[in-house]
This record gives structure tokens, sequence and C-alpha cells, in this order.
């Protein structure tokens, strides 16, 4: 008889994360599971801990305490995991003004272990599906605010990753824009990517993700599946837990 197939390990898997910023808990005892094919929205107020948490995921900011597992794989054990397996777009994507939109995706596929005939065919396809093609020689630092956004969009696709870590992705996109992401995060979901990103915007999270997590002072405070036509559902969880926060900090 065959032995049964062990279940595949969670693309993403933090257990009981937490990281001291200035002093203080930006955030504190967090635990999550992402599957492949998940979108995951990350919603918070300002200063909730969001970007501290996507940093930690990608490898730039170590947690205090903790394990962050990718793909079954300690991540501070083989951090050579965080550039292969994660794309990662930081809240504003570092990019040097010098250098054009291809040397970029260049560069960014060579840091990644792509060179060649497979390089060249991955920055040609971001730039297609980023609508970046047109842009390809222009220096990094004349591009408007959308269009750096879309070039950090396509370095963190560019090694086709199981796990995208996006800060605010929509930021500075016009509302075609906005529309063309939701599109390209189905599209990846569909494919068997994990998606966590952050965002402030509600409808985000309502037009694109199927679970929410909600993160307050560093804790999350909920995390559960976002069936279609949950918006307002969704605004009263929000709205209770920030309000919540307020009384608590008043
Ligand atoms: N570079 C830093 N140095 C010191 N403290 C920081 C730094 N970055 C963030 N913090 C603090 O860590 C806490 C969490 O901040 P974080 O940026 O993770 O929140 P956020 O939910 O992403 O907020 P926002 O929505 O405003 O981007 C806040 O109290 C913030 O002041």
């Amino acid at each position: 008889m065959n032995a049964p197939k062990p279940a595949s390990p969670p693309v993403l898997e933090l257990e009981d994360i937490a990281r001291q910023r200035a002093g203080r808990p930006a955030v504190h005892a967090l635990s999550l599971r992402l599957e492949a094919g998940q979108i995951l929205g990350l919603l918070g107020v300002n200063g909730a801990g969001k970007s501290t948490t996507l940093a930690m995921i990608a490898g730039a900011l170590r947690p205090d305490r903790g394990a962050i597992r990718v793909q079954g794989r300690d991540f501070l054990e083989y951090p050579e995991l965080a550039r292969q397996a994660i794309g990662w777009l930081p809240e504003s994507a570092p990019l040097w003004p010098e250098l054009t939109v291809r040397e970029h995706l260049d560069a960014h596929g060579r840091l990644r272990g792509l060179s060649g005939v497979p390089l060249k065919d991955a920055c040609d396809a971001v730039l297609e599906r980023l609508e970046l093609k047109e842009l390809a020689r222009r220096l990094a630092g004349v591009l408007s605010q959308g269009q750096r956004q879309r070039l950090g969009l396509a370095c963190a696709l560019l090694h086709r990753p199981p796990l995208l870590v996006l800060d605010e992705p929509a930021n500075a996109l016009d509302p075609v824009q906005v529309v063309a992401l939701r599109q390209l995060l189905r599209e990846q979901a569909a494919a068997g990517t994990a998606v966590i990103l952050s965002t402030h915007q509600l409808t985000e999270v309502t037009a694109v993700c199927d679970r929410v997590a909600i993160l307050h002072e560093g804790t999350l405070r909920h995390d559960a599946p976002l069936p279609a036509d949950q918006h307002a559902a969704l605004e009263k969880t929000f709205f209770d837990i920030a309000a919540a926060g307020r009384t608590h900090a008043a």
C-alpha cells in the first residue's frame, strides 16, 4: 500500500514573531499561515505594524523572536531564500536614479541567479505585463511616482517567486493601473502564487483579497476568509477594532 503523501507545507508560516522599533513593540506575538494561491490583505491604521511585518517576511528586518518559514524552511537559517522565494515591493521602491528601467530589471534578475536568455525573457515578460516597454530605456530618476511603483512591482515579479510580499502596491497608481493591478494579482494567485499585501484601502481588500488580517498596535486582531460582497461587514469589523484601540489609548 502506498504511504499517504505528506501535505505540502504552507508557502508562508509566521510563528509567534515579534519586533521592537525604537524601544517599543511594533509587532507582537504574530502567527499566521498563507497557502499557495491565497491573496491575504493586511489592514491596519497608521503605525499598526504592517510594514514592519512585511519587512520581516521579506528578510529586511530580523524578528526579535519567533520563526518565519517559507515553503517549510526556516527563513533565518536559509536567508538566501529571501531572494529566491520572495518578490518584495517595499513601501517606497528603492531605485537607482541613474539606471534605466531595463537595467534595474537586469540587476534584480542577476541577483536572483538569472542570466542569458532566461533573464532576457523574464525582463521582456514583466516589461510587457507592467506596461513598461515604452519606458525600458528611461532613467529611473525621471519616472513618475506611478511608473516607479510599476517598476517596483516588475522587480518583485521578475523571478516568478512563489510568494509576493507587497507593501501598499496600489500606491501612486492611477485608477486604470489599479484595476490592472487587481487583474495581475488574480492571475498570479490563479497560477499558485501566494500574495500578502498591505493597504489602508478597504476597497482594495474587498476587490482582490480572499482573506483579510487586521493588525492593530502590532497585534493580529482578525484573520478570516473574505467571501465576495463582504465590504460592509469588513468595514464594521475594521472600524470596531480601530475605535476600540482609540478608547484604549485615550
Ligand atoms: N525606522 C523606524 N524606526 C523606529 N520606529 C519605527 C520605524 N519604522 C516604523 N517604526 C515604528 O514601528 C511601529 C509600526 O510601524 P509600521 O511602519 O510597521 O506601521 P504601518 O502599519 O506600516 O503604518 P503605515 O500604515 O503608517 O505605513 C510604529 O510605531 C512606528 O512608529
